[in-house]
């Protein structure tokens, strides 16, 4: 079977966007992996697919699956591309779409300068939310790896996060404790591991080892997670410029350790890469 897509990216986070509403598409893991290889398919961090919503008040469901095959909750960076593709194919005409997914509604808002506004949803601190096993909820957690220990903030954005702080982003040795981190037996369901370095208390350099991905140039929803692991250690301001290897978005968060109950607003761009056909 061949379907049209659009390969996309949101600052290097690159996508294969599906629409499964004007045809019809039977994905499993192995059919992602396939689409998703460098070598032997269209080559994409995550595969992002549209679709009909359950909820009629709904605009579309969004789907993502990461490069190894896996379905999961949230992504940042595709929710722009998500609302760049709908309103590109004329398959909605409003400018705040509502999207259901795992996780619950999300509203993104394209602007007129044509970057995407996406209120992500409030945080979750609590380690279950992730899930994280720890003895009781706390700011940082110790997380011991074979040759060290970080000091780790456990934050769910929908999808799980552990964002550790670095002095140096370009010292951090990511690749290395990355892959630790990811697959760490605290985290049962696999984590995104997030470092930062914090600039000034509105700017900070992330890099994020990606759950299910390996790095990428971005991650949104490791974007918003970095703002809120900051901010409940009283680093950071409530605007925040997130430098990541791809370019450059902006989390606002006014919440703190004491009050989380706020959404967390991304904002950033998205653009298309070219359009094709695959057999899936
Ligand atoms: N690139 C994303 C996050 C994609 C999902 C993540 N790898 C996970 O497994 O939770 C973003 O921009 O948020």
């Amino acid at each position: 079977m061949r379907v049209r897509f659009t390969k996309m990216h949101g600052l290097g986070n690159d996508f294969v966007v599906i629409d499964a509403i004007s045809q019809r598409i039977k994905l499993n893991a192995d059919k992602v992996r396939r689409l998703a290889d460098r070598r032997f398919g269209v080559g994409c961090d995550q595969v992002l697919i549209v679709e009909v919503p359950q909820n009629p008040d709904v605009d579309f469901r969004y789907r993502i699956f990461n490069a190894d095959g896996s379905e999961v909750e949230n992504c940042g960076n595709g929710a722009r591309c998500f609302a760049k593709f709908v309103t590109d194919r004329k398959l909605t005409g409003k400018s705040s779409i509502t999207v259901e997914t795992a996780n619950g509604i999300m509203v993104l808002n394209v602007q007129d300068n044509g970057e995407v506004s996406v209120d992500m949803g409030a945080p979750r601190i609590q380690p279950a939310d992730l899930p994280f096993i720890a003895a009781e909820q706390a700011v940082t957690y110790p997380l011991p790896l074979t040759d060290t220990s970080l000091e780790v903030s456990a934050v769910s954005m929908g999808n799980p996060h552990a964002v550790t702080l670095v002095d140096d982003i370009d010292q951090a040795p990511v690749e290395n404790w990355g892959p630790q981190v990811e697959s760490h037996q605290q985290f049962p369901q696999r984590v995104n591991a997030g470092f930062m370095q914090v600039i000034s208390r509105s700017e900070v350099k992330l890099r994020v080892y990606e759950r299910g991905a390996g790095e990428t140039l971005a991650c949104g929803t490791g974007a918003c997670a970095a703002v809120v692991a900051g901010r409940l250690r009283n680093l950071l301001d409530s605007e925040v410029r997130v430098h990541l290897p791809g370019g450059t978005l902006t989390i606002r968060w006014e919440g703190s350790a004491e009050d989380t109950d706020h959404s967390v607003i991304m904002t950033g761009p998205a653009a298309n890469v070219f359009h094709g056909q695959v057999k899936v």
